[in-house]
Order: structure tokens, then C-alpha cells, then sequence
């Protein structure tokens, strides 16, 4: 269902589990940056009010979202990190540099999760346009970091 049918910020809280000892880690990619840590405000917000402690959630900055995959591989490594959220936004250009970094990222942090065989998360953007990235950022269409919190919190409880 595309996105603009339905709200990124409105999802199912049934059969939630206890987060309350959960220990989150968030890469955010610095590249549209405003769009971003909008992004990662809301996965954070979104963590905080399902019971999850801010000092179990750990930011963790990236240059751009070809470099998600390796920060997510950095924290996923980690023991003590339960779940990984990934943050990117990468905006269509003129060239096919667009489609080679989100098929890399996608692919990439799929892996990462296979690999250390718990949650990680893909709340990345790929607009067209700054306003598709604005409208799904705490716009019309809600917040891919709410849905991408969300996504790992239900992961937890599989
Ligand atoms: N154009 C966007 C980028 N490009 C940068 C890459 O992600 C990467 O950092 C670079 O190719 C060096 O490895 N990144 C985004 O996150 N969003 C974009 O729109
Ligand atoms: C997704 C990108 O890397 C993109 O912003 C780069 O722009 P361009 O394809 O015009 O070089």
C-alpha cells in the first residue's frame, strides 16, 4: 500500500513487549539533515512512549546512508544492543547514483541483521522530491521514524 494512503505514524499497539530494559542503537545519516533528525526525533519519541529508557538508546551520527550499513554492522555487533534503527533519507538526483546507494543500503542492512540474528531496522527515505521527504517526516503522511521504532519494538516480541 503506498504510503500516501496510510499514516507512517499509525500502527497496531497490540501485544507490545517490555522495552523497559531494551537497549536500542540509532545510526542517523547527516546527509538531509533536516529531514533526519526529524526522523530520528520521532523513532525516539515513539521509543520513549512504549517504555523503552533514554539511556538504553544509543545516536550514532553517519556521514550519508551508503555508510548506515557499517555503522548498523558497528552497533549490531555490539552484545548489549538489542535492535538497530537505521536513518537515511537519499533524494533522486540527475544520475543513477540514487539507485546504487539505496539498493546498497537496503541490501546491506538486511544483512546486518541476518548476521547478528536480531532487529535492524530500515527507516530510509528514497524520494523523488524534498517535499515527498518532508510529507513522511513528520508531514501529511506521518513519520518513518515512528514506523521504524515501531518495527523493531514488534521485532523484539516476535
Ligand atoms: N545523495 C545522498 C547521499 N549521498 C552520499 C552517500 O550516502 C555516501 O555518503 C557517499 O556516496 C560516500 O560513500 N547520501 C544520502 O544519505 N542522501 C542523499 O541524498
Ligand atoms: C542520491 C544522490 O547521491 C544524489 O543526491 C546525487 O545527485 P546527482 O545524481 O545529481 O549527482
Amino acid at each position: 500500500m503506498a504510503t500516501s494512503l496510510k499514516s507512517l505514524s499509525e500502527y497496531s499497539t497490540n501485544n507490545l513487549p517490555d522495552i523497559s530494559q531494551k537497549k536500542f542503537g540509532i545510526v542517523v545519516s547527516e546527509w538531509n539533515d533536516q529531514i533526519t533528525d526529524a526522523l530520528f526525533s520521532g523513532a525516539l519519541e515513539t521509543l520513549l512512549s512504549h517504555g523503552a529508557q533514554k539511556s538504553n538508546i544509543y545516536r550514532k551520527d553517519v556521514p550519508g546512508s551508503f555508510e548506515l550499513t557499517l555503522g548498523a554492522q558497528w552497533l549490531a555487533e555490539q552484545e548489549a544492543i538489542d535492535a538497530v534503527i537505521c536513518l537515511g533519507c537519499v533524494i533522486q538526483g540527475e544520475t543513477r547514483h540514487f539507485d546504487f546507494i539505496c539498493d546498497a543500503v537496503a541490501h546491506g542492512i538486511t544483512n546486518v541483521g541476518l548476521k547478528f540474528n536480531k532487529p535492524v531496522i530500515f527507516g530510509v527515505l528514497t524520494p523523488d522530491t524534498m517535499q515527498q521527504a518532508l510529507d513522511r517526516a513528520g508531514g501529511k503522511h506521518g513519520n518513518k521514524g515512528d514506523e521504524a521504532a515501531i518495527t523493531a519494538i514488534k521485532m523484539l516480541g516476535f
